[in-house]
């Protein structure tokens, strides 16, 4: 069910405010998502701006409908700037990220990728849904009863959405009236990442899929071309044009209907100055995923089976992240159990 707006949340909210909603409140005891699945607790985001989630989108959507099969709702923005750089910040540093290579057979020969921005996602398909009460446990979506992750998602176990991203989810699907299980996050850490042409038109998406997609940080264009057309039997051919979209801080696209069937986009490489955020931008799209393949699908290109990284505020960069090592058995100190007055509390 949508929820119910107010006429004054289309406005970009008073100043006042924006002090005192702040991601990172300094008055609140920080609270975390944990799963077994995440490589480590990921921050949750303060009370009032997860409050504030919920009165978005900042401007009303404009329908971007003027081409064939294009049917785009556009809002400019979604997240006022000042709580989207404050959004940008909180995800860089907290979301575990990778940077997945994988290989192809292209004209017959197997190629390897190495896809070029960070990116990480959460979810689970239609069939199957989390235990409420106990996330580690996955139950089948009609029966309710308990499914066994490692028959049912033999390669990856699938990762519940932390709440810093779920408030966002929640808030997208009352101003769409659309119904997202995914959240898949793209880090472009400078101009030279990038998303080639493509379109997110996979069988496990159903018929004409809606994709929510946002952008915090520094700008990008975004393309949109026609898929080629065969010639129709008159020789006329339709010219379509193509489409540039300058997409800022807080801004959201909604894509929908027949535009994943006959749409290609992608954000290109770019060259030159950097924005207020340095050139990071993060994107994050929300999607339904009908079946299991697309679970599968969606872990494999964008978690992989390589190291994680984690944003590192000092070196300003992604850095190769990895679990701090456990106190291994020899050094305990067997013979004297109680530690020295001074000894740190932990041996890492
Ligand atoms: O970064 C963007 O705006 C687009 C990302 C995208 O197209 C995708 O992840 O499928
Ligand atoms: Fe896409």
């Amino acid at each position: 069910m949508a929820q119910k707006r107010t006429i004054h949340s289309f406005f970009t909210p008073d100043p006042k405010k924006q002090r005192i909603a702040t991601i990172a409140d300094e008055d609140e005891t920080p609270t975390y998502s944990s799963h077994n699945t995440y490589p480590f607790p990921i921050r949750d985001l303060s009370k009032s701006i997860t409050k504030e989630l919920t009165s978005l989108p900042a401007r009303p959507g404009r329908p971007v409908n003027d081409q064939p099969e294009l049917d785009l709702i556009y809002f400019e923005p979604f997240i006022p700037s000042y709580l989207a750089k404050d959004l940008f910040r909180f995800l860089r540093s907290e979301l575990p990220f990778y940077r997945v290579e994988y290989s192809i057979k292209r004209f017959g020969v197997e190629t390897q990728i190495r896809t070029p921005r960070y990116t990480t996602v959460f979810g689970l398909d239609h069939t199957s849904l989390f235990d409420d009460d106990n996330p580690s446990i996955i139950l089948d979506a009609r029966t309710h009863t308990r499914i066994n992750i490692g028959e049912a998602y033999p390669r990856y176990s699938p990762r519940p959405i932390p709440q810093c991203l779920d408030a966002l989810r929640k808030s997208t699907e009352a101003a769409t009236n659309c119904k997202f299980n995914f959240c898949l996050v793209n880090y472009y850490a400078t101009g030279s990442d990038s998303i080639s042409f493509h379109s997110d038109d996979e069988r496990f998406l159903g018929r004409e899929p809606a994709i929510a997609s946002f952008s915090l940080g520094a700008a990008r264009d975004f393309l949109m071309k026609h898929k080629p057309v065969p010639p129709p039997p008159d020789g006329q051919t339709t010219v379509f044009k193509q489409l540039k979209l300058l997409l800022a801080s807080g801004d959201m696209i909604l894509m929908k209907g027949k535009t994943q069937a006959n749409w290609l986009h992608s954000i290109p490489k770019r060259a030159g100055k950097s924005s207020q955020y340095g050139d990071g931008r993060i994107n994050i799209t929300f999607r339904r995923a009908m079946v299991k393949g697309g679970t599968d699908n969606y872990y494999n290109y964008n978690v992989g089976k390589g190291p994680v990284f984690r944003w590192d505020d000092t070196a300003r960069e992604m850095k190769e992240w990895k679990p701090a090592p456990k106190a291994s058995l020899e050094r305990k100190p067997i013979t004297h159990p109680k530690p020295e007055k001074d000894e740190p509390e932990k041996a890492d």
